[in-house]
């Protein structure tokens, strides 16, 4: 007879196996102790002397849930770990990144310590394996992603010269004059629009900077720019639409939401181009979200394939004109960077006795790397830039003052200052205004290093492979520094202070927007810019600093020459011009509205 009874342990002869209470004891024991040891052993695993979170290092995802908690909230995490960083009251201090007792990353928040180990220490800490696994991923073959080898020096020679005077001043400035121009009448149209009304500056900067990039890597090969449509548009639009724009309300608070006119297809594809690369280097599996775009997303692929063919297309005239014009080692006929990178790998091809090749991954990476290195910053840079000038009138004023002063045949004749005034009558007043939007602008709000060997810094050990993150701004640069005990830096540093003296801001105003900090009486008793008076570092420091430095000074100095000579920038309402930032490729702000008042109506 079969009948269902329903089973219990005693029925399955599970009593023989019944521990006793003693057994139980100790396996429960040995159970504890190993999950015990594990936990241990997930914990982080703080270097020793280096200040950090101890609530933190109780946790086995370290500082994780608080970084992730700030970019959810505030979206700006790098600021949360220089908070953390300055909390420790130190200029070194740690946190715990790595999940599961991975390694600590290091942070260092002090001016004299950066320059130490940027400019001097480049053997011990080197580009980081980070910028490899992120930006690294779209861009395999730019030099940036690169170690300080062989390679790198070799890339960097193809671009070697672009930065000098020579192309910068004769080619390139005038073309970026010309697209600086563009921006002027595109908010000339804007501002008699708005009737003082504020608007997004945020489309028109980042377009102005594209359109100098533009300029800078292609020159005349490359006729469309993004600012000319906007300005074609807003000069387009009838009195019922513009009318229709200011709305009823009567608030002059409320801003005008002009909209965005398309741009020509391969500006919008380079545009988008340069845009996938951000969400793919914040990825926390780039290389497989790399892989899933080009095997699933249509759109990315069709992007990508017209930004290679629009470079591969761009390398073909350009070698067309090399052929025809660039005899010897004439370089009259080079109109733009991407020519002088021809004319460099037909050199170099020569000097070593094998044919040019001119169309390779590493010139493809490095002519795209032009735009996403160089157009982002600089926008960011003047956005950050047009803020500080809106809350600071007096800054303005003097500003506006020392330009028309500068530039007084300009003002006499009613005209713009030529390029040719901006880049060579001396303005000290610019020059310091440029600089100190530098200074105040986090656009990089630091650096990223690895240790290469086992080191130390101020004294405490660094294991080989350390990623230290060097920051720019906070302790010592805006905020004041923290003490440091002179015999824990290293010779070189404390050599180097010996000789030339120590760099520092006076603390009562090292915070504020203040372009007076650059400027110092010559001998001859004139007052003069000082490009030395105190910690600053924008474009970071030593052999790994930024390649475009100069290229983007230019723009921002024709930006601020030109937009203060046309534009008084007034204050725009609170909730619009907070300093509140996202972090991406830089450090953004999350608003940037302009008021515009017409200096000559
Ligand atoms: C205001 C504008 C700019 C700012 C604030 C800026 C800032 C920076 C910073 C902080 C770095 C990192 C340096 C380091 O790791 O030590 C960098 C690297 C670099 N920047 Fe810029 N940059 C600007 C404009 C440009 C422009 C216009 C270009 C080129 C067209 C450019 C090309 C590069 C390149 C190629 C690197 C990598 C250098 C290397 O790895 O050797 N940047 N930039």
């Amino acid at each position: 007879m079969s009948s269902f009874i329903p089973l219990s342990p005693l029925d399955l002869g599970l009593t023989r196996y019944t521990l006793s209470p003693t057994t139980t004891t100790v396996l429960v024991g040995i159970l504890s102790f190993v999950l015990w040891r594990l936990y241990l052993a997930l914990l982080p695993k703080p270097l020793p002397g280096i200040p950090y979170n101890h609530a933190s290092a109780r946790s086995i995802l370290g500082d994780i849930p608080g970084y992730l908690k700030a970019s959810r909230k505030t979206r700006e995490p790098i600021t949360w770990i220089l908070q953390q960083a300055s909390a420790t009251n130190s200029p070194i201090s740690q946190l715990f990144l790595e999940p599961f007792g991975g390694k600590p990353f290091v942070a260092i928040t002090d001016f004299r310590e950066a320059q130490d180990i940027l400019m001097r220490r480049g053997k011990e800490f080197d580009r980081s394996d980070i910028l490899s696994g992120t930006l690294g991923v779209p861009l395999p073959h730019h030099h940036i992603v690169r170690k300080t080898d062989a390679g790198w020096r070799a890339q960097r020679r193809l671009l070697q010269d672009l930065m000098l005077p020579t192309f910068l001043h004769n080619v390139a400035a005038p073309n970026i004059y010309a697209s600086v121009n563009n921006l002027v009448k595109l908010w000339q149209a804007k501002a008699k629009i708005a009737s003082g009304r504020p608007f997004d500056a945020d489309r028109d900067i980042y377009y102005a900077a594209l359109d100098s990039v533009l300029e800078f890597g292609f020159g005349p090969s490359f006729a469309p720019r993004a600012t000319k449509p906007q300005l074609d548009a807003t000069l387009n639009l009838s009195q019922e639409q513009a009318q229709a724009l200011r709305g009823t309300s009567g608030d002059a608070d409320t801003p005008v939401d002009f909209a965005s006119a398309p741009v020509d297809e391969t500006v919008h594809a380079i545009l988008s181009a340069g845009e996938v690369i951000e969400p793919l280097t914040a990825s926390p599996f780039p290389r497989l979200t790399l892989l899933f775009k080009k095997l699933f997303d249509k759109d990315f692929v069709k992007i990508w394939a017209a930004k290679d063919r629009f470079l591969k297309e761009q390398v073909e005239i350009a070698v067309e004109r090399l052929q025809k014009h660039g005899e010897g080692n004439d370089e009259s006929w080079v109109k733009s960077a991407v020519d002088h990178v021809m004319h460099r790998e037909r050199v170099f091809a020569a000097k070593e006795g094998r044919q040019p090749v001119y169309w390779t991954p590493v010139i493809r990476d490095e002519i795209f790397g032009f735009i996403v290195a160089g157009h982002e910053t600089s926008s960011t840079t003047m956005l950050w830039g047009l803020k500080l000038l809106a809350d600071n009138p007096r800054v303005q004023s003097t500003l506006r003052q020392a330009l028309q002063a500068g530039y007084a045949a300009a003002l006499a004749e009613g005209r713009d200052p030529s390029v040719h005034e901006i880049i060579h009558a001396p303005v000290p007043y610019l020059d310091a205004a440029v600089e100190e939007i530098l200074r105040c602008s986090p656009t990089a709000l630091g650096v990223m290093r690895d240790a290469m060997v086992d080191t130390t810094i101020l004294g405490c050990p660094i294991p080989k492979g350390t990623h230290v993150f060097v920051f720019s701004t906070g302790p010592s640069f805006n905020q004041p520094a923290r003490p440091v005990d002179e015999t824990l830096r290293t010779p070189s540093a404390q050599a180097a202070a010996r000789e030339r003296g120590v760099r520092e801001w006076d603390p009562q105003d090292m915070h504020e927007f203040k372009p007076e900090r650059w400027l110092a009486k010559a001998e001859s008793g004139q007052v003069a810019f000082d490009s030395t008076s105190g910690p600053s570092m924008p474009f970071s420091l030593g052999t790994r600093a930024c390649y475009g430095r100069r290229l983007g000074v230019l723009e921002v100095r024709m930006m601020v020459a030109l937009l203060v000579w046309n534009f008084e920038f007034l204050k725009c309402p609170e909730e619009l011009s907070d300093y509140a930032a996202i972090d991406g490729m830089t450090h953004k702000p999350q608003r940037a509205f302009v008021r515009l008042k017409p200096v000559r109506e």
